[in-house]
């Protein structure tokens, strides 16, 4: 696969005419959702079948944050029936995190710590945000409190995939501060990845004007 100057593949935002890419990965078991989700935002359409996501599919999406168009890659990748760990490049250089679960099924609640510890050890800084899918199915789930979220701060969305509820206000604030941090990393080694970018950009401008 061709790797760009951000080191992503195909992530290069200059190729769309973009002025920002990044990365937003998605966890959660399997069957919560994730890939409807993805669905109702990008393309605004639901298929109620059931299909499960296979290995990996690659979504890409312009969104516009402030006065900037940002290219987003959202990643999708099938959740397996019992918890088990994703391979480390699905995490790799990820700029925000969606993680899902069913309000009908307990066990997907819980298994939220599982995803959440293996998010953090390859990812210990990112934006992350916990979405609480299918209240079009189960309405008082809106009055449960679902702890998970407040006990580590991250933000708490009630959605439905199947209805739009909050999907779009989900994905434009995750997008907003998946852009927050990678213009303003907390993490050492994204920092410096930062640099590199800025430095490269510097460089290109300053070749560009040679050529003048
Ligand atoms: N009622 C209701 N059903 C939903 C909603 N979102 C998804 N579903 C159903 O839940 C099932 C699983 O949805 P998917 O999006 O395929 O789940 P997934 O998390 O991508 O599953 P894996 O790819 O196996 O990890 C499908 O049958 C959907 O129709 C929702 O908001 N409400
Ligand atoms: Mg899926």
């Amino acid at each position: 696969m061709a790797r760009d100057e951000c080191g992503h593949p195909d992530l290069d935002p200059n190729k769309y005419d973009a002025d920002e890419a990044v990365k937003i990965i998605c966890l959660g078991d399997s069957a919560v959702g994730k890939s409807k989700l993805m669905e109702r935002f990008l393309l605004d359409e639901y298929r109620p079948q059931q299909m499960s996501t296979f290995a990996l599919t690659l979504y890409k999406h312009k969104a516009t944050v402030g006065n900037k168009t940002v290219l987003v890659d959202f990643w999708d990748t099938a959740g397996q029936e019992r918890f088990q760990s994703m391979h480390p490049s699905y995490y790799h250089k990820a700029h925000a995190c969606i993680m899902v679960f069913d309000v009908q099924r307990k066990i997907t609640y819980k298994n939220l710590s599982s995803w959440y510890k293996e998010l953090r050890e390859y990812r210990p800084e990112i934006p992350c945000c916990v979405v609480a899918n299918k209240i079009d199915a189960d309405m008082k789930a809106t009055q449960r409190s679902f702890n998970f979220a407040k006990k580590y701060v991250l933000p708490f969305y009630f959605v439905s995939a199947a209805d739009g509820t909050n999907v779009v206000k989900m994905f434009r604030e995750t997008i907003k501060r998946a852009v927050e941090y990678k213009q303003n990393p907390t993490d050492f080694m994204d920092e410096v990845l930062q640099e590199l970018e800025n430095f490269d950009l510097d460089r290109t401008v300053e070749d560009s004007e040679g050529d003048d």
